[in-house]
């Protein structure tokens, strides 16, 4: 007997024969929040477009997906998986307004998902649901936001009704693919925090990509960091953090603050990259050259962080190495 809302096995994405995304494997527990970082065309997106069997046209998954004890899902039919999106798995994307119908009332909108799949016994159980969940995600007035249209929403306002869909049927399993990004950074916390609270009140899985390295550490329990197309590293939180064993997630920690571009993105590491043997197991990757510490060992500049100098610098944790 497992408690894994979510399975995949050597989840491979491929584009003819060139694989984007290759050897995934990774499970959710119930209640667990995973998160999913790496720099722009790592494959992130489309690991979680293959989990939810929604690649693109020219675009085949290979592997395994298993959602709790269910069948074989890479492959499956698509009137097997219709069924279980929006219900079994959800998923929460960037762009609020491709996820909307702009010609339907945000409310009948929230009311159809769960009509969809039945979990309201009519039209007039599903609306009243529909106004309770939008104001759960914190609409104010919802019952009048209800009657709205999405352009006459707000971006945050928008992406917490995505939510309110998103959640409406309690699924197992929450995917959200960088949920806040297009978001004005002032709502980005309140919508990131209605995300997270509705994912605990149904003790639900939740996979979490996103480039913001604080988000990780604030929501996630475990983090998987995708290079090339690849799991790289994998582990708590905290352990990845702070005694990173893979030096791309080392220098994906000492670029976050500063290697990003205007969307908050991480971008990707110019310059080659140095032996792992070069850094003191133990140390963490600081994006300040701090040529006067004598103990500084300067490098190519691989993380491409510093603007000033142009090197990144391996300092030991605490003084010591470890
Ligand atoms: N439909 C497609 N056809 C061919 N290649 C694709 C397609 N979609 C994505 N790719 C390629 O697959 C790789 C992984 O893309 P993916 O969108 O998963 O990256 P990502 O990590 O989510 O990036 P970002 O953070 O920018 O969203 C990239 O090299 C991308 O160019």
């Amino acid at each position: 007997m497992t408690d894994d809302v979510l399975t995949a096995t050597d989840l491979s994405v491929y584009a003819g024969g060139t694989p984007l995304v290759q050897d995934v494997t990774l499970t959710i527990g119930r209640g667990e929040r995973v998160g999913l970082i790496g720099e722009s065309g790592s494959g992130k997106s489309l690991t979680a477009l293959a989990l939810m069997g929604l690649l693109p046209e020219g675009l085949h998954a290979g592997g395994s997906v298993r959602l709790g004890a269910s069948d074989e899902l890479v492959g499956a039919a698509e009137r097997r998986l219709a069924p279980l999106r929006g219900q079994q798995m959800s998923m929460v994307f960037q762009e609020p307004m491709t996820a909307l119908n702009p010609t339907m009332r945000v409310g009948d909108q929230v009311a159809e998902a769960m009509l969809l799949h039945r979990t309201r016994p009519d039209r007039k159980a599903a609306r009243a649901a529909a106004v309770e969940l939008l104001d759960d995600v914190g609409l104010p007035s919802p019952a009048e936001a209800a009657r709205s249209y999405p352009h006459q929403l707000s971006g945050g306002q928008r992406q917490r009704v995505v939510t309110a869909i998103a959640l409406a049927n309690d699924p197992a399993l929450l995917i959200c693919d960088e949920p806040t990004t297009a978001l004005d950074v002032t709502v980005q916390a309140l919508v990131l925090d209605l995300i997270t609270r509705g994912v605990a009140a149904r003790d639900a899985a939740m996979l979490f990509i996103t480039h913001d390295l604080g988000v990780v550490a604030t929501v996630c329990d475990r983090v998987l960091v995708m290079y090339g197309g690849r799991i790289v590293e994998a582990g708590p939180v905290r352990e990845v953090f702070h005694r990173p064993q893979h030096r791309y997630t080392a220098g994906l920690l000492a670029a976050s603050d500063l290697a990003v571009d205007r969307d908050g993105r991480l971008l990707t590491i110019p310059g080659s990259v140095p032996q792992a043997g070069a850094f003191p197991a133990g140390c963490v990757f600081r994006s300040r050259c701090a040529a006067a510490d004598s103990a500084c060992e300067t490098l190519p500049a691989w993380v491409g962080a510093d603007p000033e100098c142009g090197h990144a610098c391996v300092h030991p944790v605490g003084g010591e190495v470890a």
